[in-house]
Order: C-alpha cells, then structure tokens, then sequence
C-alpha cells in the first residue's frame, strides 16, 4: 500500500509538469538523460549492498543489476576509520568475475589511508575510487593517483565536513558524495539536513555528478531529488524490498523528472 501510494505520488508530480513533458520529450525520463543548458548528468541508482546476505554477494549483484540499477556501490570499511568491518580488493575481484566486465562499481572507501588501496582496487576490477577528504592531507595527490590506475575519482564528506571544504577539489573530481547518515552501517535514519549541502553543489557546479548516501529511500528521494542529486545510493530501501525493481524505477523516475525540471528553470 505504502508503494502504490508513492508511486501515485511520482504521477501526480508528473501531471504537473506536464507542459514540461510535451516539448522536452526527445529528452524524457525514457531516455533519462539530458544534455540542456551545459547540464549532461543523468539519474543513476546504485544499491548498497551492504544490507544483502553477505554470504551471497555475487547473487545479490547480478540481483540488483537484473533489477535494473545503474552502478552498484561497495562499501568498504576498515574498522578505523569507521566502527565496522566489510571486505576489501580480493571481494571485488570475485564480484567482477561473476558479475563481468560491464557493472561499474563504485567503491566507497570508508577506511584511514586510502592511498593504500588505489593500485589494488584497480587491479581488483574497481571503477571508481570514493576516497573521503578527511581521511588524507593531500587530496590532490589522490586524485592523480587513482586517475593514474584508471579510475574516476568520488570524493565523499561525512556529515560533520562542510561543503566548502569539498569546493576546491570540484573541478578535480568526477562525483562528490554526500553521506547522508554518519558512515559505518546501514539501516539508518536519512540526514535532511544535509540538503543544503547538496544544493549547494548544485548550483556552484551545475555539471558535477552529486551523489548521497544513506537511509535514502522512496520516503526521503524527493528531498535529495530537489536538492540536485542525481546518484542515489540506496541500501536497505532496495534490498530490504518485496520488489527491488519497482524501488529502483520510483527513485529514477523521481531523479529524472527533478533534473529535467531543472534543466528547463534555468
Ligand atoms: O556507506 C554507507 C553506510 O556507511 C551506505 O552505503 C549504506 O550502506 C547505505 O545503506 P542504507 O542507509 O540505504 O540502508
Ligand atoms: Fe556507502
């Protein structure tokens, strides 16, 4: 009941924009992708899948990448950094075996000294590197060390970094990340007050891939969709779901309209 609702939801903010519909349809949530007004990110849906069956990683990705997910998200965590332990570069490499070359996989890097695992990760089969900026004194460095092995580069801020901070290495980096929750687990309640932050990015860096990242789910998708996200990492929203599929669907389609609507304000 609680889906349907939504859902109804989705459709009636899609009625109203319906004008917005009829002479921006060559660009529309179908091909959910625009490319107006200097503006060329798109909305994404990477699951977590930190709240799946550990035991069943590989199935669990494949799952969600049949479910229709754009990118998976892998969170590792070194137990220093934050207060739990995950895995590391010799899980991903099995998960790039049994899922194949073509998944991307976004690899947030809750661990001290994320120097460390750049090389690894890459070889391990990792597309991008979110490192977070309080873990290093140099980011820049960083930056070129995983553009170097091949990969894009995520930079993330915890709830307590401000947005300035994450500024200077803007034009540097291919994704910022938003946490909205403290790292460490998943299951958590969604931080609104970490919009501001988001749309800030958004207006200061119109074309910057912003993505956020916890307890996001159909409840709290339609604050960080306004705010001008447009990669949505959702964990326990999508894997805890009877229908994964339709859970990914409703975020896109909310992401998408937010970002057309956008595209056509300004
Ligand atoms: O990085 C983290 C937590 O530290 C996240 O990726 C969560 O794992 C997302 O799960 P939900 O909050 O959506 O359940
Ligand atoms: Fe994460």
């Amino acid at each position: 009941m609680q889906r349907y609702n939504l859902i109804r939801n989705g459709s009636i903010y899609a009625v109203k924009n319906l004008k917005l519909f009829s002479y921006t349809y060559a660009f529309n949530v179908c091909s959910n992708r625009k490319t107006v007004n200097n503006m060329s990110y798109s909305a994404k849906i990477g699951p977590s899948i930190l709240s799946s069956d550990l035991s069943c990683l590989g199935s669990e990705c494949v799952r969600m990448m049949e479910c229709g997910a754009d990118y998976l998200h892998l969170d590792v965590m070194d137990g220093h950094f934050v207060p739990n332990i995950t895995f590391g570069h010799p899980m991903v490499e099995c998960l790039r075996k049994t899922v194949g070359q073509d998944p991307f996989f976004d690899m947030h890097m809750m661990v001290s000294r994320p120097e460390q695992w750049v090389k690894p990760m890459a070889a391990a089969g990792a597309s991008q590197y979110t490192f977070h900026l309080e873990t290093t004194t140099n980011p820049g460095n960083l930056i070129k060390e995983i553009r170097e092995s091949g990969m894009k580069v995520g930079l993330a801020i915890k709830p307590g970094t401000t947005v300035e901070e994450l500024a200077p290495w803007a034009n540097h980096i291919d994704m910022a990340l938003v946490m909205t929750v403290e790292p460490g687990f998943g299951g958590q309640k969604f931080m609104e007050d970490m919009m501001p932050k988001v749309t800030w990015l958004r207006n200061q860096f119109p074309s910057l891939d912003i993505e956020v990242d916890g307890g996001v789910g159909p409840d709290s998708i339609h604050k960080c969709a306004e705010a001008g996200a447009n990669m949505i990492v959702s964990g326990s929203a999508v894997i805890g779901s009877d229908d994964p599929r339709s859970v990914i669907a409703l975020l896109r389609t909310v992401v998408a309209e937010a970002i057309q609507k956008r595209s056509l304000d300004r």
